[in-house]
């Protein structure tokens, strides 16, 4: 089975149905992550609802507006059990080094997995009052990347469980991160010079990611080399049709390791936040960073799809064929954007 590559030049991301009543949505997510590496999933049966979505929002606001002194006690440079959990403040973190000369300028906080149930980390008191939300959102995103992940083995022709058995939380640590993310629109700011956040590819296998209304930034690079806006809602909604009755799409984003896992079949797309041209203000959004287990190997899958792609394309293997694991790429990843 071959796909049809058209790797594209705006971001006109599809939006995909992955309930069980679309018999294409495997085929369908395949082919939108080699040609775009986003896609839209319907918030229809995710297991996510908005209101899900909505109360992370509300409690990400009130994480950072905390006083600097209470995000200072959770921050990521004081927590010596891990190098990935906590706060970002303003200038930790510089997605694309090779470009920037100021750091991004956003907040962030980092939230791990949850091992048997326990944080392993500190959180301020606004957070922990709301463990078992902040608990479940974790466990209802993961569910969702193991459909996704479900779907693409299917559509490799793999194990069904391939990539979800390296994504068995039961089996051991991995670099899953729950992220709040805060775009402050804060006084000068040098047009060409600050960027909300670097160019850059994410570090793990996929990424869920959340948007508010009106407050846009989000561009994929195209093939091409343009950047191309990201919708907030993708959908062409009548006026009558409010997101009461339709929710939000959920964006979903290829990361490094699917990337490497396909030898380039599937697309870690590189992309940025911008501050808004006009009349904007802050940005909040959630990431949910998916990772395999932190000893997983980022060998080729057994697929002949991927043979297939990689005999046609001609692409060197990531790293010259060398393999390491998902902790190596990701320890890699964070020592060139982090200045703790
Ligand atoms: O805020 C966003 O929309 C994207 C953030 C992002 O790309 C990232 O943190 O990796
Ligand atoms: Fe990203």
């Amino acid at each position: 089975m071959s796909i049809p590559i058209n790797k594209m030049e705006s971001a006109l991301i599809p939006v995909i149905d992955i309930r069980p009543n679309n018999p294409n949505a495997a085929q369908q997510l395949l082919e939108a992550a080699a040609n775009h590496g986003f896609v839209f999933i319907e918030n229809e049966d995710t297991g996510i609802e908005p209101a899900d979505v909505n109360r992370m929002f509300e409690l990400s606001k009130q994480f950072f507006a905390l006083p600097l002194e209470v995000k200072e006690k959770v921050s990521i440079s004081s927590n010596k059990a891990g190098m990935n959990w906590g706060w970002l403040k303003r200038g930790v973190e510089t997605l694309d080094p090779a470009t920037q000369t100021r750091p991004d300028v956003k907040e962030a906080f980092n939230i791990a997995e949850l091992i048997d149930g326990e944080f392993q980390q500190p959180l301020p008191d606004t957070l922990q009052l709301h463990g078992q939300t902040i608990a479940d959102f974790h466990q209802k995103c993961h569910c969702l990347c193991e459909r996704v992940l479900t779907h693409f083995a299917v559509a490799l022709g793999i194990d069904d469980d391939w990539f979800t058995s390296r994504h068995d939380q039961s089996k051991g640590p991995s670099g899953t991160v729950l992220r709040l993310l805060y775009y402050p629109l804060v006084d000068g700011l040098e047009d060409g010079v600050d960027i909300r956040a670097g160019a850059h590819s994410d570090f793990g296998s996929l990424t869920l990611l959340f948007q508010q209304a009106g407050q846009p930034g989000l561009e994929i690079k195209t093939p091409t080399g343009e950047w191309a806006a990201v919708p907030i809602d993708p959908s062409q909604r009548s006026s009558a049709e409010s997101t009461k009755t339709r929710p939000l799409p959920i964006l979903v984003n290829i990361g490094d390791l699917l990337e490497d896992w396909t030898e380039g079949l599937l697309q870690s797309t590189v992309h940025r936040v911008v501050f808004p041209k006009a009349d904007g203000g802050d940005r909040f959004s959630c990431a949910y960073f998916c990772h395999p287990l932190d000893d997983a190997l980022l060998e080729p899958v057994p697929s002949e799809v991927v043979k297939e792609y990689a005999s046609s394309s001609g692409k060197e293997l990531a790293r010259n064929g060398k393999l390491i694991t998902a902790k190596d790429h990701l320890m890699e990843r964070l020592a060139a954007t982090y200045t703790l």
